[in-house]
C-alpha cells in the first residue's frame, strides 16, 4: 500500500509530504520533481504570486544517488515568500498588538465560495486566517511533488499520463478532437493554457482576458489520460477496491473541483445502450474495443485500454469585484476580502489532477503487483500479463497510440 500526506500552510515557512510503500530503484531527482512544480506554476490566468514566489526544494529522505531505497520519502518545498510572514504565521505566541496592519489584521469578512466562513464556525476561529491558509490551494504544490514520484514509479512500468484543459467557462474543445498522447506532453506544457488545439487555446485566452476586465474569475474542465495500463487494477469486488471510486475521491480532493467524469461520463447518461458501451472484437494482437466511452474502466477495474477521466473547477472564489458577505465582527454587510488572486487556475489544475491520477495509479499497481524493488514490481506486472490465457488477452494502448473520444 501506498501512503502519502502532506502539511504546511500557504504562508507558511514550508509544505511538507511524505510517501511511503514506494520500491526501492525507482528514478527520484529534485530536477524532475522542480520540472513539475513549475508547470503547476504555469498557465494563463495565474495571479502575482506564481510570478515571485520560487518552489525550494529539497528531499531529506528515502532518495540515494537519484533512486529510491524503498524507505519512506520525505519532500520539503520552502515558502519563498516565507520572511514577510514570520511573524503572521508564527508558532510561538506573538503579542497580537505588534502585527503588521495588512497582513495581520484580523479576517473578518469571511469570503464566498471558500472555506472561510464554514472553518470558522467548525473550528471555533474568530476570523479566518487560520482557515485559509490550509484551505488554499498553495498546498497542491506538495501533492504534486509527491505526484513526480508516483510518475516516476509508473513510467518504471510503462505507463506514461497526461493533463489537458479541455474547457475554460463556455469555450470547449470540439467534439472528435483527438486525445493527445504521450507524444504531446511538451507541446501542451508549451500552450499557454495547457490545450492541445491551438485554435480553441486563443478562444480561452480570449476569454480570461475578458473575464480579468471584467473584474471576474473562471472555472472549466481539466482532463487526466493514462496509457499503458494493465487490465485488471482496482475490483468489483468492493466498493471501495473500485478504481473508478477511488480516482473521483482523488479529483474530487482537490480544491475547487465539484465534479467528476470518467470516459463519457454524463453524456453516457443520455445515449441508448446500443451506443454507450465498448463492443469487443477478435484481432491479431487480442481482444480490442471499437471505442474507449467508457474511459478504460469497466466494473471499477482498468481495461487495458487509455484511461480517461475529467474534472471540472469552478471558478475562482475570490472575485476581484468582490462578492458580497457579512463582517463578522460588526455583523453589518460588507465586501469579501480580496487582496491578490489567480482569474483562472484550470491549467494549473490539470498538472495537479495529473499528480493525483499519479498517486491512485501508483497504489493500484503496488496493491497488485507488490515489490520492494522495482526489478520485482516490474516481473510481478509481466508475470501476470504473461499468464492471461491467449484466448483472454487483450490489447494493452502503448505509449503512442491514441484514440479519439467515444461518439
Ligand atoms: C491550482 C489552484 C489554484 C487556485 N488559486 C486560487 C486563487 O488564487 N484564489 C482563490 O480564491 N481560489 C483559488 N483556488 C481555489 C480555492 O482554493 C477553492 O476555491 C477553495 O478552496 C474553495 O473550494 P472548495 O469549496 O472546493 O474547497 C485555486 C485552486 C486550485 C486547484
Ligand atoms: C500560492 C498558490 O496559490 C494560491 C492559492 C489561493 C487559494 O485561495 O487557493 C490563493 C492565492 O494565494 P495568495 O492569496 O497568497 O496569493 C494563490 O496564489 C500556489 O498555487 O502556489
Amino acid at each position: 500500500m501506498l501512503r502519502w500526506l502532506t502539511a504546511g500552510e500557504s504562508h507558511g515557512p514550508e509544505l511538507v509530504a511524505i510517501i511511503e510503500g514506494l520500491p526501492a530503484g525507482v528514478p527520484v531527482s529534485l530536477s524532475g520533481i522542480r520540472e513539475d512544480l513549475a508547470r503547476r506554476r504555469l498557465g494563463y490566468g495565474r495571479g502575482a504570486r506564481q510570478k515571485f514566489e520560487e518552489d525550494e526544494l529539497s528531499l531529506s529522505s528515502g532518495v540515494r544517488f537519484g533512486v529510491s531505497m524503498g524507505s519512506p520519502i520525505a519532500i520539503r518545498i520552502g515558502n519563498t515568500e516565507w520572511p514577510r510572514w514570520v511573524d503572521v504565521m508564527s508558532a510561538e505566541p506573538v503579542d497580537l498588538a505588534t502585527l503588521p496592519k495588512g497582513r495581520g489584521a484580523p479576517l473578518t469578512r469571511p469570503r464566498p465560495g471558500h472555506a472561510d466562513l464554514v472553518g470558522m464556525q467548525k473550528y471555533g476561529f474568530e476570523e479566518a486566517r487560520n482557515v485559509l491558509e490550509r484551505a488554499s490551494a498553495r498546498e497542491t504544490a506538495a501533492r504534486v511533488a509527491l505526484g513526480a514520484v508516483a510518475r516516476s514509479f509508473l513510467a518504471s512500468l510503462d505507463v506514461r499520463l497526461v493533463s489537458h484543459t479541455v474547457a475554460i467557462g463556455t469555450v470547449r474543445v470540439p467534439d472528435g478532437t483527438p486525445l493527445p498522447g504521450p507524444q504531446d506532453v511538451a507541446r501542451l506544457d508549451d500552450d499557454l493554457v495547457r490545450c492541445g488545439d491551438p485554435a480553441t487555446s486563443e478562444r480561452m485566452v480570449a476569454e480570461v482576458d475578458a473575464a480579468q476586465k471584467d473584474g471576474d474569475t473562471l472555472g472549466g474542465i481539466v482532463e487526466v489520460l493514462a496509457y499503458g495500463l494493465p487490465p485488471g487494477l482496482g475490483s468489483y469486488a468492493h466498493w471501495d477496491r473500485r478504481l473508478d471510486s477511488q480516482l473521483a475521491a482523488a479529483l474530487m480532493g482537490i480544491q475547487a473541483i465539484k465534479a467528476v467524469e470518467v470516459g463519457d461520463g454524463f453524456a453516457t447518461a443520455t445515449r441508448r445502450g446500443s451506443r454507450a458501451h465498448d463492443e469487443l472484437f477478435a484481432s491479431e494482437d487480442g481482444i480490442t474495443r471499437s471505442t474507449d466511452r467508457a474511459g478504460g474502466t469497466e466494473g471499477g477495474m482498468s481495461t487495458g485500454s487509455v484511461l480517461r477521466v475529467s474534472a471540472a473547477m469552478k471558478p475562482i472564489s475570490t472575485v476581484p469585484h468582490a462578492l458580497r458577505t457579512v463582517d463578522v465582527a460588526t455583523g453589518g454587510t460588507a465586501e469579501a476580502h480580496h487582496q491578490r488572486s489567480d482569474v483562472c487556475a484550470v491549467p494549473a489544475a490539470g498538472v495537479v489532477a495529473e499528480a493525483m491520477v499519479a498517486l491512485v495509479l501508483a497504489n493500484s499497481m503496488i496493491e497488485k503487483f507488490g515489490g520492494d524493488s522495482i526489478e520485482e514490481t516490474r516481473r510481478n506486472l509481466l508475470g501476470y500479463l504473461d499468464a492471461i490465457p491467449a484466448n483472454l488477452k487483450s490489447t494493452r494502448y502503448s505509449a503512442g497510440a491514441s484514440p479519439q473520444h467515444g461518439e
